[in-house]
């Protein structure tokens, strides 16, 4: 029987520079991909196969760590690489990308790293040059649409032609090595389920901060803004792991249902809560990493009103997370490159220390996802001494480096990690309908209500922590952010 196709579409862009022909090296590198698997990209550049392999080799030599680059690797690699130049919006280009591809009988898995307004006529053009059977599945990329609407019609178009076990949605953080480790915390340790709850958390804080700013992505980013951008999908599916219910098993069914019901549970903020429980902000002019940078416009070349920061208290309408806030917090231009889950815990009910002047700091709990990666558990201890002139307690850390206990294990890019599951067709880390279909209605509803509200984004310079907005919808809670 022929062996598998990868076939990516996109392949001279730069989601595929930057990160999947590095991912797809390393999974040839370290023999995780079978010989004979071909690669073929696709995309309108008239190129040839060796023109590919020439920007495949470019690509591999900026973006390879120095320690990965082998000659002898990088050459079996180029040899998987063919290339079908193709203008995916006309069906008559697809013929011949068949005919490239060849014998099709070990299966197909398809990546579609390309706007989506190319899906529909991508899938149409596939499924009459006989590239959509039972042995195809197809990766896409996201955004999954601007809204509800634009995302069911995708979702439509897609299922016309692969049903929803072919059908693997990327989001990209849930292919990082930490964010999966969230589930080994949760359900492979004791102590921290029995806590899990609104007896024991306070509130939960999730934060991603990028010092980045708009990065080239001008015509996209600005018809998005951070809440399509990052909220929708990488911070909804960190908060459906944090809240979910132990699934029964660690498949994809078991997995993406209790996430979904999470989603579901979303308290709606609409036009009577969006002003109170969102801050918006944009960047203006500033320094990022000790540089000056422009504010947002400047680098827009004209005026805007998409938000660059968002900052949310959201809440989890079920039995387990009744009364704990979830604060939400992204954007770029700010501090640090930072992604964090931060779990505060609750005070103990009674403290003992008191009349001794021992003053005690609840529990925290804080899942460093990057660039560090680290989970530390933040614990009151006594300081040594004999304690004449009363108890001193204090906060030390529990710490878990997961670089360091793991020294000797590479990091891989959360896109080889995805890139392997969609060539084995593993679902368990791709996004279901049902769950893209959740994050967008809860999306909508608050930008509904941004527009009812006639709400702005308030202004913060480049390198602070977004407006000062977003420090009093915590602050008013008696909550810090945890910078
Ligand atoms: N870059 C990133 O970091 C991230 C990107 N994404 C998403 O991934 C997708 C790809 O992003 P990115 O690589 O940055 O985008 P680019 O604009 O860099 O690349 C787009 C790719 O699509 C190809 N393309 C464009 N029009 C057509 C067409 N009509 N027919 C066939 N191919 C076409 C382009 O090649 P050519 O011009 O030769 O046709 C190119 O290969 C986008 O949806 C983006 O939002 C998501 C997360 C992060
Ligand atoms: O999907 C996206 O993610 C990146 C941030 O990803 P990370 O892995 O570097 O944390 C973000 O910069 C980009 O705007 C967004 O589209």
């Amino acid at each position: 029987m022929a062996c598998e196709t990868l076939l990516l579409f996109g392949a001279t862009g730069d989601l595929a520079r930057r990160m999947l022909l590095p991912s797809l090296y390393a999974l040839h590198a370290d023999g995780l991909i079978k010989d004979c698997l071909q690669i073929v990209g696709t995309a309108r550049s008239e190129l040839d196969d060796a023109g590919w392999q020439d920007f495949a080799k470019k690509a591999l030599e900026e973006f390879l760590p120095a320690d990965r680059k082998n000659g002898d690797l990088l050459a079996t690699f180029l040899e998987r690489l063919k290339y079908q130049p193709l203008d995916a919006s006309k069906p008559d280009g697809f013929p011949a990308l068949a005919e490239k591809i060849g014998d099709t009988s070990g299966g197909i898995a398809i990546f579609l790293s390309t706007a989506p307004s190319l899906f529909e006529p991508t899938i149409a053009g596939l499924q009459k040059a006989g590239l959509a059977g039972d042995n195809v599945r197809i990766g896409l990329e996201k955004p999954l649409g601007t809204d509800l609407d634009s995302s069911r019609e995708i979702n439509d178009a897609v299922a016309a032609a692969f049903p929803e076990e072919r059908t693997f949605r990327i989001d990209h953080y849930l292919g990082k090595e930490t964010v999966q480790n969230l589930l080994a915390l949760r359900f492979a340790n004791m102590m921290f389920e029995p806590l899990w709850n609104a007896n024991g958390i306070d509130h939960v804080q999730i934060t991603v901060s990028e010092t980045v700013g708009l990065e080239g992505r001008v015509g996209f980013y600005d018809g998005a803004g951070a809440l399509r951008d990052m909220v929708q999908n990488h911070m909804l599916q960190l908060l459906s792991l944090v809240a979910m219910e132990p699934p029964a098993d660690l498949n994809a069914t078991a997995v993406r249902d209790e996430k979904v019901k999470v989603l579901r549970s979303l308290r709606k903020i609409d036009s009577d809560s969006a002003a109170t429980h969102t801050v918006i902000g944009q960047y203006g002019a500033g320094a990022s990493k000790g540089e000056a940078v422009p504010g947002y416009v400047d680098e827009l070349g004209k005026p805007s009103d998409t938000e660059t920061f968002v900052a949310i208290k959201a809440h989890v309408d079920n039995w387990r997370w009744q009364g704990v806030p979830f604060y939400l917090r992204t954007g770029k231009r700010l501090p640090n490159r930072q992604s964090e889950i931060f779990i505060q815990f609750k005070k103990v009910p009674h403290s003992i220390f008191a009349k001794r002047g021992g003053r005690l700091t609840a529990n925290k709990l804080v899942i460093r996802l990057q660039p560090e990666e680290y989970i530390r558990l933040l614990v009151m201890a006594k300081e040594p001494g004999l304690d004449r002139e009363g108890i001193t307690l204090r906060e030390v850390p529990l710490d878990l480096s997961l670089t360091s206990a793991f020294a000797g294990t590479r990091r891989r890019i959360a896109y080889e990690r995805l890139l392997l599951d969609l060539i084995e067709g593993d679902p368990t880390l791709f996004v279901r309908r049902d769950e893209v279909e959740a994050q967008w209605e809860w999306v909508d509803a608050i930008r509904a209500g941004w527009a009812a509200n006639g709400m702005t984004p308030k202004q913060y310079g480049a390198g602070s922590w977004g407006p000062s907005a977003a420090i009093a919808l915590t602050e008013r809670d008696g909550v810090s952010w945890h910078d």
